[in-house]
């Protein structure tokens, strides 16, 4: 990331009041629905580690391509009509200026900020601006980058190893998992036929009562927190979890045992200040994940369109 083309306040000129529009946004969205926040934040790794920073999550399917929500790694993604209501908002300030994948970036910060790391006692993470939109959705490439909820760690160190991210960094940003939830499909190949021997016996009794189906009906809405403790707190009880056997996801319990990623997984759980210092390093590597600069991509009016089929579907 040493020569990107992104720049701190990169809209200072031509939208200055750009990043206080978004952080505006973010949290009176966060006031009426306080699980934006987590979307946000999920958005930065389902987007940047495609292939790039480029919103090119936030496309939804035409006629000609498939979207990358429609993936089943995708599973979950939610709240982009709200995307819309902060491009919507910076529009009306700064019509076609402000690229979509910053909007994603700094949303994710702004989510970040709500999800309390400061009031903890971590930083305000600076981020660079001046991403430009992809016109494409990348379903096909999205295997070969987002690792799937029980992929080794090799294969995950590996992944964002190709991202600049270094082993203290994927521990750091599997932090992440300590707010939000995870749905009952993606947790009963642990629970069904037998229990895996792994988790925990005293979180059991809980996963069996949300997920209480072996096949959950795609449709209804049975889910699991990832963090009972503090699920509405981005902190490091993520760590003291997966130590403890209660880490939902296959990868988030591999963590905890794997030995390259052990030691970290131990001083993040011990230190809330090294978790905050990795994980805003690691979220800064991520968001400058090969970006789209200069004359490359676009300005979305419209963050679920690209600008040519926003013209031919009105
Ligand atoms: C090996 C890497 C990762 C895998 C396999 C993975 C997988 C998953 C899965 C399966 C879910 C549950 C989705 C659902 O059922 O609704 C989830 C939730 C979540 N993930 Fe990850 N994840 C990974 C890394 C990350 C990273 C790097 C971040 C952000 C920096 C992140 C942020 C989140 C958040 C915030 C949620 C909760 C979403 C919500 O409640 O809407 N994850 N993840
Ligand atoms: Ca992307
Ligand atoms: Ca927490």
């Amino acid at each position: 990331a040493e020569d990107n083309g992104l720049v701190m306040n990169y809209y200072k000129e031509a939208c200055p009041q750009a990043e206080e529009i978004i952080k505006e946004q973010v949290k009176l969205l966060y006031k009426r629905h306080k699980n934006t926040a987590f979307s946000w934040l999920r958005n930065i790794f389902h987007d940047c580690a495609v292939q790039s920073c480029d919103a090119s999550l936030l496309l939804t399917s035409t006629r000609r391509s498939l979207s990358e929500q429609e993936h089943d790694r995708s599973f979950g993604l939610r709240n982009f009509r709200y995307i819309d209501t902060i491009k919507e908002a910076v529009e009306r300030e700064c019509p076609g200026v402000v690229s979509c994948s910053d909007i994603l970036v700094l949303s994710a910060r702004e989510g970040i900020v709500s999800l309390k790391l400061m009031q903890l006692g971590g930083p305000y993470i600076p981020l660079k601006t001046g991403r430009r939109d992809g016109r494409k959705s990348r379903v096909d490439l999205l295997e070969a980058y987002l690792p799937d909820h029980n992929e080794s760690i090799s294969a995950v160190l590996d992944k964002f190893g190709a991202m600049g991210i270094d082993t203290p960094g994927v521990v750091a940003l599997l932090g992440a998992h300590s707010v939000g939830r995870t749905h009952c499909t993606k947790l009963v190949h642990r629970l069904y036929p037998e229990v895996d021997p792994a988790l925990n016996p005293e979180h059991i009794p809980h996963m069996l009562k949300k997920c209480p189906d072996s096949i959950p009906d795609p449709k209804a809405v049975q889910y699991v927190r990832n963090d009972r403790g503090t699920p509405m707190i981005l902190d490091n009880n993520y760590y003291r979890n997966i130590l403890d056997n209660k880490g939902l996801l296959i990868v988030d319990h591999q963590l905890a045992h794997d030995k390259r990623t052990k030691p970290y997984v131990k001083k993040m759980a011990k230190s809330q200040e090294y978790f905050f210092k990795e994980f805003s390093r690691a979220i800064t590597l991520l968001s400058e994940n090969n970006p789209l600069t200069g004359t490359k991509g676009e300005i979305r009016k419209q963050c679920s369109v690209s600008n040519k089929q926003h013209h031919e579907e009105p």
